[in-house]
């Protein structure tokens, strides 16, 4: 039999037949770096594949569709394929891959089962925040933007199904790869086994640690609609007019493959699954409305600057749309949708509200606290029903369904944004609604599962250290017992036996919300800092002007972007008739409900400054 060989990532091993000799191959765009390691007062070499180096254009006037190039000195940060980063060190079992799994005291940790089913409550109807429910679905085409984890697959690029009919399967490695299965103290699913694989991770050549690979751009860079490669991209594309490809009734493209059936459930002979930048796009009726918004929009400009100016090529009016979009995208994350959420104080403490100044030493990335448990928060927020038209239907009947925003010729998706405009968010805290459950998650990835618990789980497949950790990297106090916390926080002890076990998930969600704002502080730390990153660190800012960016807009051009509203983008990529002057809240006295065609409320998006842009 053969040995086993170091685990090489990104290669591909071979044994002779003799299986002395090893043949180690690099992926394609992946180089062999050789590394001598001293074991048992033996050298040897351990083998690593290491993506090659690439080499950046410094006067490139776009940003590049995979996101490499931005940072000139770390050409790969916060490109697609890039590892996660981390804020504070990881907290792995063997601080090397291994999840986190004991407690405080030696003991396991409670399971994430446990958890959800012990310590979260279920509602079935919202408990109102003034914040519409477009604020989190907004949300999640960012998060969407941002990050993009992936399990690992069987060999034949299948689902790993770890829990096997008959409780948890042992044989596929309870708590290494790929198999990291959730128990449940109850049946539920499969036996007290809920499927849990862990994320696809890189594992660095020097420290040999472990991180998770981000399968989209980090930037705030419009990656849902344009995609994060150069194929996607193009598939996505017309070539005609600077165009995005659309369906009928300016709906999105379906998908290429029509077989492909994955995160897409269809209804009817007539239903077809979206295409998008994301591949996410079907997972919820609001969340693929946003991406029809950005296409449509993004075909609108693309058609105002050709009539403006007529002789530019495809090539360039798509670059130059493209680059108004995710400028747009910018402007409402961070001026109308962040300050919402994490609320003004932390927007200034965590220096989202200083002038723009690109800063070429920030390495922009995505940190694993805020994929695997801050941004996540948006879980909570999800309300049960959804307005649609005269009815009013459950989170689980929406969920993968293309069809709510592709019938009537498209009116489903008129009803759709009007029903994110008048729900509401919900609180967000240790209550979920009911369609979260496990028939939510009736498939061959999640299934038996909560979303909470996946959250959970997939916090400690990152090896996040626990929640005082964060508070403490936080310049929070750390809690030292249950009742130091909240009343939320308090339950917990029914499932911890240590307050230093505490998953940061978890311990984010129970603590109140900061004044202004709609999470707790630590969460707010975290979205704070990762937002300050993927602003300051990004040189394709839409605000950089200075000559780090060779391409930044004039300040008119830059003005036309902070005066456009989310609301007035809806006014012209839907049949909306009257929008709050902001969208992300419901109609009040300082935010007044207006016709689309009161300009002094809805200002135009004003295109004069992108005249003459013969000569590029
Ligand atoms: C109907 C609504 C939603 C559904 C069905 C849903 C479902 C999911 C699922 C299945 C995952 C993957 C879990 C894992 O394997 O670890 C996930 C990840 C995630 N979700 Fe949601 N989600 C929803 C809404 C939201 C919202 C509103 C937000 C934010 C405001 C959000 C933020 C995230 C983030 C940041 C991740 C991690 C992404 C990654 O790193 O790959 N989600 N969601
Ligand atoms: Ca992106």
């Amino acid at each position: 039999q053969c040995k086993n060989y170091p685990e090489v990532s990104n290669a591909d091993v071979s044994y002779a037949e003799n299986c002395q000799d090893v043949t180690i191959t690099c992926k394609t765009g992946y180089q062999m770096i050789q590394q001598m390691t001293c074991t048992n007062n033996v050298w040897m070499y351990q083998p690593c594949c290491q993506l090659k180096p690439i080499s950046c254009n410094a006067a490139m006037r776009y940003r590049t569709i995979d996101g490499t190039c931005n940072n000139l000195h770390k050409p790969r940060d916060g490109s697609f394929k890039d590892t996660l980063l981390r804020l504070v060190p990881n907290a792995y079992e063997d601080g090397k891959h291994l999840p986190r799994f004991n407690g405080f005291d030696g003991y396991l940790l409670p399971s994430a089962g446990e958890i959800s089913q012990k310590v979260l409550t279920n509602v079935s109807e919202p408990a109102l925040t003034p914040l519409a429910n477009l604020h989190q679905v907004f949300g999640q085409f960012l998060a969407h933007d941002i990050v993009l984890t992936k399990t690992l697959k069987t060999p034949s690029g299948g689902n790993y199904k770890c829990c096997k009919g008959t409780g948890i399967d042992e044989t596929l490695g309870l708590r290494g790869e790929p198999c990291y299965p959730i128990k449940w103290p109850n049946p539920v699913g499969d036996d007290g086994c809920g499927n849990f694989v862990r994320a696809v991770g890189e594992i660095d050549c020097k420290s040999r640690v472990r991180e998770p690979t981000n399968f989209i751009t980090a930037f705030v860079d419009g990656s849902g609609v344009y995609g994060s490669t150069e194929d996607e991209s193009n598939s996505l594309r017309s070539f005609v007019g600077g165009k995005l490809t659309i369906s009928a009734h300016a709906l999105l493209p379906a998908r290429s493959n029509p077989d492909d059936k994955s995160n897409c459930i269809l209804f009817t002979d007539n239903d077809f699954c979206f295409d998008a930048g994301d591949k996410r796009v079907n997972e919820v009726s609001g969340l693929t409305a946003l991406h029809i918004v950005f296409m449509r929009y993004h075909n609108l400009i693309a058609q105002q600057l050709s009539t403006m100016n007529p002789s530019l090529d495809d090539e360039i009016l798509f670059q130059e749309t493209r680059r108004i979009i995710v400028a747009i995208i910018q402007k409402i994350t961070y001026q109308e949708y962040l300050p919402l959420l994490i609320g003004p104080a932390a927007m200034s403490q965590y220096g989202l509200t200083e002038p723009y100044s690109y800063n070429p030493n920030i390495s922009p990335g995505v940190f694993s606290s805020f994929s695997a448990a801050a941004l996540r928060y948006g879980h909570s927020s999800v309300p049960n029903k959804w307005t649609y038209g005269n009815s009013r239907l459950p989170l689980s009947e929406l969920f993968q369904r293309p069809f709510y925003t592709q019938t009537r010729d498209g009116e489903g998706y008129e009803d759709t944004i009007k029903g994110m405009l008048v729900d509401s968010s919900q609180e967000i805290d240790l209550a979920f609604n009911g369609g979260f459950q496990v028939d939510l998650f009736n498939t061959d990835a999640f299934a038996g599962n909560t979303l909470a618990a996946i959250n959970i789980q997939r916090g400690r497949d990152f090896g996040l250290p626990s929640y005082n950790t964060f508070r403490e990297a936080c310049g929070l106090p750390r809690l030292n017992s249950f009742n130091d916390g909240t009343a939320q926080f308090n339950r917990l002890q029914m499932v911890y036996s240590h307050v230093d076990d505490v998953d940061l998930y978890i311990g984010g969600l129970s603590e109140d919300p900061v004044t202004d704002g709609f999470v707790g502080p630590t969460f707010a730390c975290i979205i704070g800092r990762q937002f300050k990153i993927l602003k300051f660190g990004d040189r394709f800012w839409f605000e950089n002007a200075q000559p780090s960016n060779p391409s930044g807009f004039s300040e008119g051009q830059m003005n036309a972007i902070r005066n456009l509203t989310f609301s007035r983008v809806f006014c012209v990529a839907a049949n909306i008739s009257s929008i709050p002057a902001f969208a992300f809240s419901h109609e009040a006295n300082d935010n007044v409900l207006a016709p689309c065609a009161d300009f002094s409320i809805h200002q135009r998006f004003d295109y004069e400054p992108w005249r003459n842009l013969q000569g590029i």
